[in-house]
């Protein structure tokens, strides 16, 4: 690790404060290596914290956390916050398992004010804070910081619209530049672009951004003197500015690298009585070329792995997303009516190669999982076949447009959830364990998990065909092997077998769904070295289930364990479970998922091992219950004969 001069004694914003400005330059530079050398070891966001270093210590000089408090939204900028509040040391053990989380979090420090993870949440939640110590009589500031992407969502314009109405002295810091993870969209986007560049503001802003750094830090009286005369200039200019329109004071747009401005800004803002947006223009990946060039590209960095994959299996098959990627692109070469559709995720879900080949069937739409959905379910009114594509943990927004706008009027929308299952890296806030029991009891939904690229294909083409709401979840790991036994056609509500014994005596059964095939499998093979023999069938369905057949099948077996990746309350097993009760047939039957506990950063593996979902654990889990299962059955026989 590189050695540092001044970032180590920097363990609370107190010691920020008596730097010289020679000391910030070197404390931004050394911030930026360590960043940079622990991002590339351990992966983790780099563009979005290298384009936040210097807005970060400005805020931490210039205000009182964490009595004031900062917000930030998303949070996958936060990292010099953390290095900035006693976290130096830990920060090697950043996003590793039991390490320092990538985001902020209550638990970690009194200076994170919420757990963050989802974008647009930032506004509405120091709002609350802000007003919530006014009346509990406590006093500090409340600063939300939320760059330009997470302004496209919902949330945040609910929050500023609120916000603007009750008037309280709220500050925005929005980090603006311009971009989202790949290029920003939109309307309010294109709206900052041209706030941003307008040519006579950017030579007022010059001249006021002059005055302002020639000015000797005097105080107050001369810094509300010059906001007055940049607000008045601005006034001249910007009549039409959405932010005072809605009733905020605006400041902006500042340069979001300098320090010194930024602190005298902050200054002002602290005297301005009203809901206030300070626009802060800064360079996503600042300081490091190639993310400056490609801060896409260097949104989110893989950590450095040793020559095996997340699994440790299967390393020369691809990727689900991939997969599905390959796959929305054979289905639209054939028919002309899909239409293709993220929510700021065009790379991650696999999307580029369709956004370059059809560009006028594809649309991001922004940071907006709710409206996406809903203005699929418009598309597919227009007979356009809208394949939608968003994480299994942003669809959690999402629940009542698939209720009340896809699945209610019954329209041929499919949602293609990436990310589901368990989620390496980003901990509790990114897991995907919960989009099963959201939605497998959506009336009239077809809800599959595809494990390889056969059957990824299948099922986009079952959801081509269909008339009705389709979903497709699929984990952040490589597809199974192909294999015949998975290439066989989709078949609604049945599976099909990956491993099945001539011997109908004393065989245990695996029901595994989705991308824990891998380790279904595994689990199989320990057990029959054992002598237990296991058959594994591959679910694929979540909804509907051929309840009839899948109980037959259930029926030929000593023992039946569904495996799922995802929280076991509520699950598939838990739907099969009720479906036994209900048919009054009484199996030996357990299902086995995530536990009903919020699970923290790791990597996939480890975190299957810490469910014990891995092939091992299960096989251990599998002849503990066959052992407790025998022993009732003897204590049953003793039973019987003692009555006898
Ligand atoms: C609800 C939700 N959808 C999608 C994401 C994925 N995501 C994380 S950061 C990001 C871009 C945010 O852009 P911006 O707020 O401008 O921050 P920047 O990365 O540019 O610093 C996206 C889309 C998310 N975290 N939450
Ligand atoms: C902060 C955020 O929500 C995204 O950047 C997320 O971390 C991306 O995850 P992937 O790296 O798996 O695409
Ligand atoms: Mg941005």
């Amino acid at each position: 690790m590189s050695e540092f001069s001044i970032l180590p004694g920097m363990n609370s914003p107190a010691a920020l404060k008596s730097l010289s400005s020679e000391e910030l330059k070197i404390l931004s530079g050394e911030i930026r290596e360590y960043i940079i050398e622990t991002v590339q070891r351990n992966g983790g966001h780099m563009a979005s914290n290298l384009g936040a270093v210097e807005l970060t210590i400005a805020l931490h000089r210039s205000f009182n956390s964490p009595i004031d408090k900062i917000v930030w939204d998303v949070g996958h900028q936060c990292y010099t916050h953390k290095l900035l509040t006693g976290r130096f040391e830990e920060f090697k053990t950043l996003r590793k398992m039991n390490g320092l989380s990538g985001f902020p979090k209550r638990e970690e420090s009194p200076h994170d004010i919420m757990n963050t993870g989802h974008a647009s949440t930032s506004v509405s939640a120091a709002l609350g804070v802000l007003v919530g110590e006014q009346l509990a009589g406590t006093r500090g500031r409340a600063i939300a910081v939320i760059g330009d992407g997470s302004l496209t969502g919902g949330q945040a314009l609910e929050a500023l619209n609120y916000a603007g109405h009750l008037g309280k002295n709220l500050i925005i810091i929005l980090n603006d530049n311009n971009m989202s993870i790949g290029n920003n969209v939109g309307a309010i986007s294109s709206y900052m672009s041209r706030l941003t560049s307008t040519g006579s503001y950017m030579n007022m802003r010059r001249f006021i951004d002059r005055a302002i750094s020639t000015i000797p830090f005097f105080g107050k009286a001369i810094l509300k003197f010059v906001y007055r005369l940049k607000r008045g200039a601005k006034s001249v200019l910007f009549k039409e500015n959405l932010f005072t329109d809605l009733g905020f004071k605006y400041i902006g747009p500042i340069d979001g690298h300098n320090i010194d401005r930024m602190e005298k800004i902050f200054e002002v803002a602290k005297e301005v009585n009203q809901p206030l947006v300070i626009h802060v223009a800064t360079i996503k990946g600042k300081g490091l070329l190639d993310a400056e060039e490609n801060p896409a590209g260097y949104h989110g960095v893989s950590p450095e792995v040793p020559e095996k994959t997340e699994t440790g299996e299967s390393a020369d098959t691809i990727k689900m997303t991939e997969a599905y990627g390959q796959a929305i692109v054979h289905a639209a070469e054939k028919d002309k009516s899909i239409v293709a559709l993220t929510a700021a995720m065009t790379s991650g879900t696999g999307l580029k190669a369709f956004s370059e080949k059809f560009p006028d069937r594809f649309f991001d739409v922004g940071i907006t999982e709710p409206h996406g959905i809903t203005y699929a379910a418009g598309m597919a009114v227009a007979g356009r076949k809208p394949f939608v594509s968003i994480y299994s943990t942003f669809m959690q927004r999402a629940v009542d447009q698939v209720i009340h706008d896809v699945a209610i009027p019954h329209l041929p929308v499919t949602i293609v959830m990436d990310r589901a299952g368990l989620v390496p890296g980003d901990g509790e806030t990114h897991q995907g364990v919960y989009d099963i029991s959201l939605f497998k009891n959506v009336p009239g939904l077809t809800f599959v998990a595809p494990v390889n690229q056969a059957e990824m294909e299948l099922a986009v083409e079952m959801a081509r065909e269909a008339d009705g709401p389709v979903m497709i979840r699929y984990a952040k790991d490589n597809c199974y092997p192909e294999c015949d036994e998975l290439a066989v056609p989709f078949e609604i509500g049945r599976g099909v077998f990956l491993r099945k014994g001539e011997d109908q005596e004393n065989r245990t059964l695996i029901l595994s769904l989705g991308s824990l095939l891998n380790e279904a499998e595994k689990c199989a093979l320990i057990l029959e070295k054992k002598g237990i023999p296991c058959d594994v069938y591959n679910m694929r369905f979540i909804a509907p289930l051929d309840i009839d057949y899948l109980l037959d099948l259930v029926s030929n077996y000593n023992l039946t364990v569904l495996i799922e990746d995802g929280v076991k309350t509520g699950g598939l097993g838990e739907k099969i479970a009720a479906a036994m009760l209900e048919h009054d047939r009484n199996f030996h039957f357990r299902h086995l998922g995530a536990p009903d506990e919020f699970l923290g950063q790791a990597t996939r593996e480890e975190l299957i091992r810490e469910c014990g979902l891995d092939g091992k654990s299960l096989a251990g889990r599998i002849d503990e219950i066959l052992h407790n299962y025998r022993f009732e059955e003897v204590v049953k026989q003793v039973r019987n004969d003692s009555w006898r």
